[in-house]
């Protein structure tokens, strides 16, 4: 089973416009309400993905309910912690340019921590795979994700944590099954710039000599690297519209994660990972199972020798 934690989850609003204006009275084109959050994007991937998951973290109010019952509308397996405050509402806007405006969330107060810690040692079991991401309600600390890392490894399961910076840098000795920072967000941890893929290859082997199982590194239409102990691959993105690349790189740790946890094949992983994310930048929901099936035969995985 892979569990997702999504301790700050969001409907987001999805809405276009032919522009968008400060300061003004801007008409919307079309709009949509989405359960959204980093860790309930990748339920949803993995779910069409026909893989098992469930989607844990804390959701509160009307538009917790809403993103509740979607999800089980669409038959998706959840285990949310309840809070008292209501669960926030993001706004993506896609205009001449694409611009997401984030709430903050609610507070979550420590009895409804512990609820979500025992609800989690609860369900897993030895060999699962727990995924950690999106941004944290306001009240709790940096750490939480972090400090879940022990209680995991002690059921012998599996984590990955979609973070950047030194979070990143600090999980990386309990070794993640994958971290996978964009090209940007690897040249900022090594305060560096990185102008090639050699560049991007080689520092993000450190990040695997730093004791990641395998490294990603989405390079958005560009690619992307898959860094392994024994090889490091090389794919080019599939070709496409961009129409909402919101969750793409959720997408992309769902695709790769769960081809993982089930084949241990990383370069298959590799290939459906791209392909989850491509297939859900080329779509203004996530992607489904038939859009992410059409992309795989542009998908060429080359090994990459610097
Ligand atoms: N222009 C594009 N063309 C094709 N695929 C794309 C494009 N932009 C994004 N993708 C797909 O989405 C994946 C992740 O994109 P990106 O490298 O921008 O990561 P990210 O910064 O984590 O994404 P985001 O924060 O937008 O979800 C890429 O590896 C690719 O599969
Ligand atoms: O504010 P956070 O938690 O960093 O990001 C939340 C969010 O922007 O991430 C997802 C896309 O990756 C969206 O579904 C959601 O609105």
């Amino acid at each position: 089973m892979i569990y997702t934690i999504t301790a700050n989850p969001s409907i987001d609003y999805v809405v276009t416009a032919d522009t968008l204006t400060l300061g003004t009275i801007n008409r919307l084109n079309t709009s949509v309400s989405l359960p959204g959050g980093k860790g309930i994007n990748v339920s949803r991937i993995l779910d069409q993905l026909d893989l098992e998951t469930t989607a844990l973290g804390f959701v509160g109010g009307y538009t917790g309910a809403f993103i509740k019952s979607t999800l089980q509308a669409d038959h998706l397996t959840t285990n949310f912690t309840e809070v008292a405050e209501d669960t926030r509402i993001n706004i993506k806007i896609n205009a001449d340019q694409e611009t997401e405006i984030n709430g903050q969330g609610p507070k979550v107060t420590s009895a409804e921590v512990e609820t979500f810690k025992t609800t989690l040692e609860t369900v897993l079991k030895p060999g699962d795979v727990v995924v950690m991401s999106g941004s944290l309600p306001p009240n709790l600390p940096e750490t939480f994700y972090k400090d879940l890392i022990p209680l995991i490894k002690a059921k012998n399961a599996d984590f990955v944590i979609d973070t950047t910076g030194q979070a990143l840098l600090d999980t990386l000795s309990a070794q993640p099954l994958v971290v996978k920072p964009n090209h940007h967000e690897l040249a900022e941890l090594f305060q560096t710039e990185l102008h090639s893929l050699s560049e991007i290859a080689a520092y993000g082997r450190k990040l695997l000599d730093l004791g990641a199982k395998n490294v990603l590194i989405s390079m958005a239409g560009d690619g992307a690297l898959l860094i392994t102990k024994a090889k490091t691959y090389y794919s080019k993105a599939p070709v496409g519209t961009v129409v909402n690349s919101v969750g793409a790189g959720d997408s992309m740790i769902a695709g790769f994660t769960g081809t993982m946890a089930t084949t241990n094949d990383p370069q298959n992983s590799f290939k459906i990972g791209l392909a989850c994310g491509s297939a859900t930048a080329f779509t203004k929901d996530l992607a489904t199972k038939a859009q992410i099936d059409a992309l795989l035969p542009q998908i060429v995985i080359t090994e990459f020798k610097a």
